[in-house]
């Protein structure tokens, strides 16, 4: 159970919902054809995201039936694909949760597959700054999905603006915080024992990581990012895919930082999630396209945790992430995430290495 405080409840709900919803998706990549799609924009969604969604979404209207939700998928492709909703329903009905209070908690099964369809499409909040607002990516880094590597379920809170609950399921990432960080993992080694956690935080309390487990949740710890003495030290993170981060880029920074380390490669918010625990220590996303704007969904709980853990979080001009502004971060470009007290010196390093290109 969670503990007291502000947002108890909502924490609790949201990890409860992120864990039915991991779970799923991992009974997706061992069982299933992942019944893969390309959307409008050439990126894939899989049977996992739309099942992930529904179950959130579900828990979220039973638990806060008032709040809004902004979640990435939306059900048209089910509406219009009998055999792909079959599936995604399957799957939805299977996804239970062996503790009975917790099924209470996020409300049962959902009613019909008809239901599931406009839970689903309950996602399309179009966001804002005012009242409470969730974000919802029900597989961020698909691709890393249908590889074997990292991917996650990410639900944000939001209230006027800010970040106030986050939540990442990382079902590929090692439970000890101190395992050293490796690209990507080979599909053989998931749902290996000892894989798996649950990271969350809640303004002004912290950030904690427990074991993503089948039954009921696991008792957390605190989390922190390594204190790190020189920057040079560091282990940053970035995209797997050159598209999302640009890499020369990334490469020259870390050079300029006296960084030798060669960067870690990893799909999804799992990147905030290693950094948070410090398994990693920077986190750099750099815009390859001058049009590409960034969705709350693949930021709002990674933002929260790193900057609970003790880190901060701003775009590659220096500018806090806005999550107040819609679906999209359209006031920011890229991510520069480090410890609180080498951020400055790395933004520094950022922004001039990017100037240099102009
Ligand atoms: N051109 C782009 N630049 C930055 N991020 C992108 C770009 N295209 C897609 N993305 C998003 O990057 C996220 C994955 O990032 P990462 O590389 O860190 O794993 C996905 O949510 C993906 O969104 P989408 O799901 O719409 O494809
Ligand atoms: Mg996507
Ligand atoms: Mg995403
Ligand atoms: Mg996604």
């Amino acid at each position: 159970m969670a503990s007291s405080g502000p947002y108890a409840h909502e924490l609790n709900v949201a990890l409860l919902a992120v864990q039915r919803a991991t779970l799923l998706t991992k009974s997706v990549f061992h069982s299933h054809a992942k019944g893969t799609l390309s959307k409008n924009d050439a990126s894939p969604v899989t049977i996992g995201d739309f099942g992930a969604q529904a179950l959130i979404i579900a828990a979220l209207q039973h638990a806060f039936p008032n709040d809004q939700i902004v979640a990435e998928e939306e059900a048209k492709d089910l509406r219009e694909n009998e055999q792909l909703r079959n599936t995604v329903w399957d799957l939805v009905q299977a996804a239970k949760l062996s503790d009975a209070t917790s099924e209470l908690t996020l409300g049962g099964p959902l009613a019909s597959p008809d239901a599931m369809l406009d839970t689903i499409d309950k996602g399309a909040s179009q966001g804002g700054r005012a009242g409470r607002i969730w974000a919802l990516d029900p597989i961020d880094g698909t691709k890393g999905f249908l590889r074997g590597g990292q991917y996650a379920v990410c639900l944000a809170l939001m209230v006027d603006g800010h970040v106030r609950v986050g939540v990442l399921g990382l079902p590929n990432l090692p439970e000890s915080d101190a395992e050293p960080l490796v690209e990507g993992i080979g599909a053989e080694q998931t749902d290996a024992d000892g894989k798996g956690v649950l990271i969350s935080a809640v303004e002004g309390q912290g950030a904690q990581s427990r074991a993503l487990t089948r039954g009921p949740l696991a008792s957390p710890h605190s989390i922190q990012m390594k204190p790190l003495a020189r920057v040079s030290d560091a282990t940053f993170c970035e995209s797997v895919e050159a598209a999302h981060s640009d890499q020369s880029d990334s490469a020259r920074i870390a050079a300029a930082l006296g960084i030798s380390k060669p960067s870690v490669r990893m799909d999804s918010q799992a990147k905030y999630g290693s950094i948070a625990r410090g398994a990693g220590d920077l986190y750099l996303r750099l815009p390859v396209r001058k049009d590409y704007v960034e969705k709350i969904w693949d930021h709002a709980a990674g933002d929260l945790i790193v900057r609970e853990a003790g880190g901060e979080v701003t775009d590659v001009e220096g500018k806090r992430l806005d999550f107040g502004l819609g679906r999209t971060l359209k006031a920011n470009k890229g991510v520069v995430a480090a410890p609180r007290g080498v951020h400055g010196e790395v933004l520094g390093v950022v922004k001039k290495v990017l100037s240099e290109k102009k």
